[in-house]
């Protein structure tokens, strides 16, 4: 699926009565099978605008097309915090989606357990979520964004609250689930290593008001990208970044 961001603004009004200008004139596209991945320093506006994209804010100004309509799609979110029910087991959490659906039981078990393969869950999927690591958790939570089978995928820094080995694993994993479905994805990070490892483009925000400072293309290959040979490359697309980001971080700090 394409999705056109058309000059998409929001303000909020803050607890002082204050106007906050969160997003201001953002404009790109997110292309059929592109990976797509917004960086910038606190406060730049990346959640408003995963979640304008995602229906769950409006936006003050502009309009977000999806296949050049105004119609939100089947979509998959993935939030750092994954809300699993804590009463229903693995499967049961995956298939939720589906039985809202009012999928049939059979098409629940095959999708259901689809996925959880995929995610590695196999010999989890009667567990409950307490009995589950962070990381399992977070894949549980992104099986139940696939099994909808959505035509967007929207990702909200889905590894951060991960130690920094689990996070490394997930995100190999991402990428070999993304290789399997190709979906079009929007996800949001402080990471920039995690950013040009993920990404086939990287956006970045600055802040006050959050508007694009720069995008740009991650020429590397989807697979095979923590490869000696492409640690060079890589480094310096994360330098890139961090050059683009550093002064307003610096500024972030001092509020
Ligand atoms: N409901 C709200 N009411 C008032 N201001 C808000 C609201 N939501 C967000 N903001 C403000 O909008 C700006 C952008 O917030 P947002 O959470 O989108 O940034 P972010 O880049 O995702 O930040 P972080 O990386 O810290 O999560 C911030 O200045 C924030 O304080």
């Amino acid at each position: 699926m394409s999705i056109v961001i058309e000059n998409v603004g929001k303000t909020f009004i803050d607890s002082k009565k204050n106007e906050v200008t969160a997003l201001k004139n953002i404009n790109f596209a997110i292309q059929q099978e592109e990976f797509v991945v917004l960086v910038g320093p606190s406060g730049c506006g990346k959640s408003t605008l995963l979640n304008i994209v995602g229906g769950l804010l409006s936006p003050t100004s502009g309009s977000v097309y999806f296949e050049g309509i105004e119609e939100n799609p089947d979509l998959g979110i993935v939030f750092q915090e994954i809300a699993l029910f804590p009463w229903r087991t693995v499967f049961e959490n995956v298939v939720y989606g589906l039985q809202e659906k009012g999928i049939s039981k059979k098409e629940q078990q095959k999708i259901g357990n689809h996925y959880i393969d995929m995610v590695g869950l196999s010999d989890f999927k009667d567990a409950y979520p307490k009995q589950l690591s962070g990381g399992m958790k977070q894949r549980a939570g992104i099986a139940r964004a696939l099994a909808v089978e959505p035509d967007l995928l929207l990702m909200d820094e889905p590894f951060s609250a991960l130690d920094a080995q689990t996070r490394t694993l997930m995100q190999e994993e991402l990428l070999t689930i993304w290789n399997r479905t190709k979906l079009s994805t929007l996800y949001v990070t402080h990471n920039i290593e995690e950013a040009v490892y993920l990404a086939d483009r990287v956006i970045v925000l600055s802040r006050h008001p959050g508007q694009i400072k720069q995008i740009i293309n991650i020429d590397l290959p989807k697979t095979g990208r923590n490869d000696e040979k492409y640690r060079l490359q890589s480094s310096k697309y994360a330098d890139e970044i961090w050059q683009l980001i550093r002064h307003d971080a610096e500024e972030a700090l001092k509020e």
